[in-house]
């Protein structure tokens, strides 16, 4: 089965009103390609999530950027999975290293929020990465390894699992991962699939990357044999993340 081309825009903690409905009608008038090549979501903040909901194009999707771990009930401050399904929000992205590393978000802990949003009937874009200090040690593959397996440990079905390859020293740095770096760490995180999960979950998981992805270096990652799309911040904020949506092209054509 062939991984759909999937492109996702986390918008972090930015936007006004206005500015949200700009982005979201530039969005709405892009000649982009179809649904059968590439899958769009995009991650406005928590308070955003109707209002995009409402008016975005029917063939792109949202994604929360977070959700509690277990249950809604006393924890202040918690959007829950309930809550999500609730308003109809298909998708929510988990273990962004923003929230791993500032939030001290565990492996462990980031395994349970997938399980549990996934029991909820969530849609998961999984992030894992190393920092810069983990990569220079040599340990890029370990890391990437752990955060995954506390995921594998907790979760059977993969089909509405994508994994996002972030490296935490390429976000918002500007200092992109090269086509080959990107590639072989995709190859590792299959081959890890591969050998603890299933053969199936390997081949079918789409693992995207993501870290200073933008307009001029979004066609040499996709055509990356193990590159299946992309996790965009910043420029999922301005018009080349319509060029980024069209990079899905590269695989058509591979
Ligand atoms: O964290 C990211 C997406 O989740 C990447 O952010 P940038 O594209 O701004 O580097």
């Amino acid at each position: 089965m062939a991984r759909k081309f999937f492109v996702g825009g986390n918008w972090k903690c930015n936007g006004t009103t206005e500015e949200v409905k700009k982005i979201v009608s530039t969005l709405n008038e892009a000649q982009v390609p179809s649904q059968d090549v590439v899958e769009v979501v995009v991650s406005p903040p928590f308070v955003f999530l109707p209002l995009v909901k409402s008016l975005l194009r029917h063939d792109f999707h949202v994604a929360a950027q977070n959700c509690w771990v277990k249950k809604g009930g006393a924890y202040t401050g918690e959007v829950s999975a309930e809550m999500l399904v609730n308003l109809g929000i298909p998708w929510v992205i988990l273990g962004h290293s923003e929230r791993r590393l500032i939030l001290n978000e565990s492996n462990e802990f980031v395994g349970d929020k997938v399980a549990y949003a996934l029991e909820k009937g969530l849609k998961v874009i999984a992030c894992v990465g190393e920092t810069l200090e983990q990569r220079e040690s040599g340990s890029t593959v370990d890391v990437v390894a752990a955060q995954t397996k506390a995921i594998a440990e907790r979760v059977s079905n993969w089909a509405h699992v994508v994994l996002a390859y972030e490296p935490v020293w390429a976000i918002g740095t500007g200092k992109v991962a090269s086509p080959a770096q990107a590639q072989e760490v995709h190859f590792e995180l299959r081959k890890w699939l591969h050998a603890n999960t299933s053969p199936e979950v390997a081949a079918t998981t789409r693992i995207i990357y993501g870290g200073s992805v933008n307009g001029a270096n979004c066609k040499e990652l996709a055509s990356q044999p193990d590159v299946d799309g992309f996790l965009v911040g910043g420029a999922s904020l301005k018009l080349e993340f319509i060029d980024i949506i069209k990079s899905a092209e590269i695989k058509k054509s591979a």
